[in-house]
């Protein structure tokens, strides 16, 4: 089977500091991959270079086989590559439904099939209630959601979350893990930064731990756990 992402031979410094080395794996379509690692360990790094917010200074990232290694981020996201941020980056001075509509701008869809997109969406998070409220209004773990949703709406077959699960309630966590279990039921491949130690292990088996820039070991969430050197240095922060 074709992988869905391959990042392969990843390098990537800033001002001559390496911060990712030779960093390779891959994710197959329908499987969830959490990445762990310690502080400044590049986390943020390698999914940016995925998402083409930063350029790779050599190898390359595929999605489904095609090179999508340092084209933009918009051109990215056409290709079903769906992100979010480890701090929310929603449009605050816009409502909750105007938020999920920026992600449509492309789609090319007619104002109805937008407007019945936006609302099968927020039917799904549970943010209709809220749909016309200023984002700016909304508590910190409901703009993680909102966030969330609108990387979903355009259906993307990868899915990177950064530390969805930072400042969100117990609720909410619960919904989060309910629809990335849907949708990686459904075939989309997903990648998860979390330090959450609960609630990482609810959402996926296997973790790739990144260690200063480097792939230091890939393997089930339930060994790592008990590997006591891990769980303290790179999971308990
Ligand atoms: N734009 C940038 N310019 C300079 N250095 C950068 C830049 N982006 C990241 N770095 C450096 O790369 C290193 C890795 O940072 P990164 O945010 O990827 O780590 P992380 O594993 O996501 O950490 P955390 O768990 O704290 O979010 C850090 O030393 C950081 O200072």
């Amino acid at each position: 089977m074709t992988a869905l992402l391959t990042v392969d031979h990843v390098n990537k410094s800033f001002q001559g500091v390496r911060t990712l080395t030779d960093v390779t794996f891959d994710l197959e379509p329908g499987r969830i991959l959490g990445l762990i690692g310690p502080n400044g360990a590049g986390k943020t790094t390698m999914f940016n270079v995925i998402s083409g917010i930063y350029s790779a200074d050599s190898g390359r990232v595929l999605l489904d086989g095609r090179d999508i290694t340092n084209r933009s981020p918009a051109r990215i996201a056409g290709y079903g590559v769906g992100r979010t941020f480890q701090v929310a980056r929603t449009f605050n001075d816009m409502t909750v439904a105007e938020n999920l509509r920026v992600a449509l701008v492309n789609a090319g869809l007619s104002g109805r099939e937008e407007r019945q997109r936006i609302a099968a969406m927020l039917d799904r998070v549970g943010l209709t209630g809220v749909r016309d409220l200023m984002v700016s209004a909304l508590p910190d773990g409901q703009k993680k959601l909102l966030e969330a949703a609108r990387a979903m709406m355009t259906s993307p077959r990868l899915l990177i979350l950064d530390e969805p699960f930072g400042g969100v309630s117990a609720e909410v966590i619960d919904l989060l893990i309910s629809i990335i279990r849907g949708l990686v039921r459904e075939g989309v491949g997903c990648l998860v930064i979390s330090h959450d130690i609960v609630s990482l292990p609810r959402l996926c088996e296997e973790v790739l731990v990144l260690v200063e820039g480097k792939v230091m070991t890939r393997g089930a969430i339930s060994e790592i756990r008990n590997d006591a050197r891990i769980v303290d240095a790179y999971l308990g922060a």
